[in-house]
């Protein structure tokens, strides 16, 4: 179940964020990403795994991008659960069945901790991909536990919404990447 925000509340919220990248910036980095999952991946037929729910919208606006022979599955991991802190991760999908032998797109859309992605790609290799590729819209500027292969763009340690980033549920819509103001966060 997840809380409702008044609307009052969510006008407040996203008259005090800051928008640290526009649609023009993200537009931009996804070309770039594109172009880079391209070489990498092209003649491969790689399984693309959209990591629900924040993978949903850079995964929908990179994969018109990808103009080679790919299929689409998801997989679902979640640590945050529309808090602003991370906590256990929490297994609502895994296609393991799926990714044998496979090689594999993951598309998230931050690499923030990356505690996530980090047991995403062991979780792939565990359940027998041929090889794993990781691709995320943001990367914060922090220290992670994993890597990125391919990154749209690096972002401040701040509370980040838009572009499928979420705060407290809502925002996902956001055309830009917005930091929540510190006394929302
Ligand atoms: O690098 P980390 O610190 O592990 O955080 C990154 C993950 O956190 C968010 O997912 P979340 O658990 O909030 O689920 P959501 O996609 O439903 O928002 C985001 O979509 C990434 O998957
Ligand atoms: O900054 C963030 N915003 C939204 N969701 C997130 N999941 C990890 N970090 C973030």
């Amino acid at each position: 179940m997840t809380q409702k925000l008044n609307p009052e509340t969510y006008a407040a919220v996203a008259s005090r964020a800051e928008c640290l990248a526009t649609a023009a910036d993200i537009d931009a980095a996804l070309d770039r990403m594109a172009a880079d999952l391209t070489a990498r991946l092209a003649g491969q037929d790689p399984l693309v795994l959209c990591v629900m729910t924040g993978g949903t919208v850079v995964s929908g606006l990179l994969l018109p991008r990808l103009n080679f022979q790919l299929r689409l599955d998801y997989i679902h991991a979640s640590r945050y659960q529309g808090a602003t802190r991370g906590g256990e991760l929490d297994w609502r999908h895994r296609p393991s069945e799926a990714i044998r032998g496979e090689h594999i797109l993951v598309l998230d859309d931050i690499l923030d901790e990356g505690i996530t992605l980090d047991q995403i790609v062991r979780a792939c290799y565990e359940d027998g991909a041929a090889s794993v590729t990781t691709a995320v819209l943001v990367e914060k500027e922090r220290p992670h536990a994993c890597t990125a292969d391919v990154v749209g763009i690096c972002l401040p340690d701040r509370y980040l919404y838009g572009y499928g980033l979420d705060y407290k549920n809502y925002f996902r819509n956001a055309p830009g990447i917005y930091a929540v103001a510190e006394v929302d966060y």
